[in-house]
């Protein structure tokens, strides 16, 4: 029988999850999503096919895998609810919340358990995520094979085995999409008051930025050699590609980054505390 997996929270991050495992052909059956509010639940129960439940810990008493994915802020509350269900079930434990230690989770839940933490990105919807996980020493061979499958259904997996690298996960791609959607969001209106129309603009940027990633993807050129491919001496994109130099966009990211990690660590602390 095929592992039953419970998702604790129905909201962006779940959904883009269990709506790519079911494109990448899960069964349903084994997909259950909780949320206090069943108008959340409905469409998932009715588009999807999966199961659905309004009482977390009877969820977790029937799960193999328990998918924690509400927000970091309500994250005690939620495990102290489910401690019960957890150790009497004892179930791998996957949580996708931004900063929350391993062994803080396993704390709220009362006790040991195999924790796996996951940092994903919402373009797991589209079969096309980029995750980064992390196990504890609890967590066996299967389970671990358990968690990458879960994952790889909706992506690329990667391991780290220090925890703390997770928090750069969390910035190279946890959070990245929302960075090229700023990026979208620019050059659409740069492209606007060039006179392009804006969806054409739209259409144009996003088709741009699929087809570089596919091409780097593809490629065993380092991007800096792609870039220069695109660059003719006394060209065009040599000229914007100095604007973008001499604008700081390299420290402009590096510094985003370095927040967004920081940010990391700060919400463990924040959170974390007895
Ligand atoms: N969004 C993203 O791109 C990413 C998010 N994450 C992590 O995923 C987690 C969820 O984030 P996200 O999906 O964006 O947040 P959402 O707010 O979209 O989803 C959280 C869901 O949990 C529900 N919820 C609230 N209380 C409970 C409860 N007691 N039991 C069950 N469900 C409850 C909320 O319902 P209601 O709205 O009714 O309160 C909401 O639907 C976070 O920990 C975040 O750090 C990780 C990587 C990327
Ligand atoms: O913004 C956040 O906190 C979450 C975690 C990574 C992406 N979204």
């Amino acid at each position: 029988m095929a592992s039953q997996v419970t998702f604790i929270g129905a909201g962006n991050m779940a959904g883009a999850i269990i709506g790519g495992m079911i494109e990448s052909g899960f069964a349903a059956d084994a997909i259950t999503a909780t949320s206090p509010d069943d108008a959340v639940l409905a469409p998932l129960r009715e588009r999807l096919g999966i199961h659905t439940a309004t009482d977390n810990a009877a969820a977790v008493a029937e799960a193999d895998v328990v998918v924690l994915a509400v927000k970091p802020q309500i994250m005690r509350q939620v495990c102290e609810g489910l401690r019960d269900a957890a150790q009497a079930r004892r179930p791998l434990i996957v949580s996708v919340a931004a900063g929350l230690p391993a062994e803080t989770l396993e704390r709220w839940l009362g006790g040991e358990l195999p924790v796996v933490r996951c940092m994903p990105n919402t373009p797991s919807l589209v079969g096309a995520g980029a995750a980064g996980l992390y196990a504890n020493a609890r967590v066996d061979e299967a389970q671990r094979r358990l968690a990458t499958e879960l994952m790889e259904a909706v992506g690329l997996v990667e391991w780290v085995d220090d925890e703390a690298l997770l928090e750069a996960v969390t910035a190279v791609s946890g959070s990245a999409p929302a960075y090229f959607f700023l990026m979208f969001e620019a050059m659409e209106e740069a492209g606007v008051r060039l006179g392009l129309p804006a969806d054409t603009a739209r259409r144009l940027a996003m088709q741009t930025a699929f087809g570089a990633a596919k091409m780097a993807m593809a490629s065993d050129k380092p991007p800096a050699e792609l870039k220069r491919n695109v660059m003719s001496p006394g060209g065009t994109t040599e000229r914007a590609i100095e604007h973008l130099e001499q604008a700081g966009l390299r420290t402009a990211l590096a510094e985003a980054m370095e927040a967004c990690a920081a940010r990391a660590r700060e919400m463990a602390d924040e959170l974390g505390r007895d």
